[in-house]
């Protein structure tokens, strides 16, 4: 499913498009205009193991190529809910999965973020992060996800919390991090926008039964801050777990550009980030923030 604003697979190279330049700073592209962005909503299954699902998808990675950035859902390598791979599959970011993806960047020649994976950090802890890589396959930024999901089992009990949020100025505009579970913390979003924030991606395993607050949420997070949304699910099931699939791309002004169905497919639009600076300015909500209120009085 995608509006009349958007293609689906085109290929292309990158800067050739119309309306859109090409400068360059410390040897990467700095790209205004049009900036083609392809979310891939994997269908993760019990049944593929980890080595074939990152070869598959570094294949799909690869065939993105025009794209200028890539999107990847939360934790595909392992799944969001195969809560018994994550301590045997946990890797560092110089291991197997991530090599490959970097690989699979420089190929696209473009920017790709990776969703997530389980990390093993040199202090032995695991952590949910996304990892942001360049076109040239190098680390560019990574994020560990704040805000874990499963009360008290799951991610709070198995892996340990982000601590950082994390913005990075990418050469379309600048991008904002966040994992799943974080898409209900407004609180995080306002940072993100306070440190720079113009484009929020969403790499997440959301539960299909939920999916009318993905929608929600992917929605307000857009209207609040103004900024891009890019919201990328998984698809199909996985420890009896139907995913959401319904990834999604919303503009600056909270409407729709694209969304997915909910098997596997990928998403494939053009934003213009330049929206960003005319919708602040326009209706300029964010200047209006009342940041010094006094704080509540103790309860109790
Ligand atoms: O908040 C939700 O409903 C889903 C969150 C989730 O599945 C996750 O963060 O892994």
């Amino acid at each position: 499913m995608s509006s009349p604003a958007t293609g689906s697979g085109a290929l292309g190279q990158p800067g050739t498009r119309p309306g859109r330049s090409r400068l360059t700073s410390g040897g990467l592209a700095v790209l205004r205009g049009s900036v083609r962005i392809s979310l891939i909503q994997l269908a993760v299954h019990d049944d593929e193991p980890l080595s074939e699902r990152v070869r598959r998808v570094g294949d799909l990675v690869r065939a993105q190529r025009g794209a200028d950035l890539v999107v990847l859902p939360e934790l595909w390598p392992h799944g969001a809910f195969a809560y018994q791979r994550w301590a045997t599959e946990a890797e560092t970011l110089d291991d197997p999965t991530v090599h490959a993806m970097s690989a699979a960047a420089r190929d696209l020649g473009g920017w790709l973020h990776t969703g997530s994976l389980i990390e093993r950090a040199s202090d032995l802890q695991l952590y949910n992060c996304s990892v942001l890589l360049d076109p040239h396959g190098d680390i560019a930024a990574t994020y560990r996800k704040i805000h874990r999901f499963g009360f008290t089992e799951g991610e709070a009990k198995l892996i340990s919390a982000g601590e950082e949020p994390v913005t990075y100025p990418a050469p379309f505009g600048t991008l904002g991090f966040a994992i799943c579970y974080d898409l209900r913390f407004p609180e995080l979003f306002r940072l993100l926008v306070d440190r720079g924030a113009e484009i929020l991606v969403i790499p997440a395993g959301w539960p299909a039964r939920r999916v009318a607050h993905w929608r929600l949420l992917l929605q307000a997070r857009a209207v609040e801050c103004q900024a891009y949304v890019l919201g990328c699910a998984t698809a199909g099931e996985h420890c009896e777990v139907r995913m959401s699939g319904h990834s999604m791309v919303v503009d600056p002004w909270g409407e729709i550009v694209a969304e997915a169905g909910e098997d596997e497919e990928v998403l494939t639009v053009e934003i213009d980030p330049a929206r960003v600076a005319e919708v602040r300015r326009d209706f300029p909500v964010l200047r209006d923030r009342r940041l010094g209120l006094p704080a509540p009085a103790p309860r109790g």
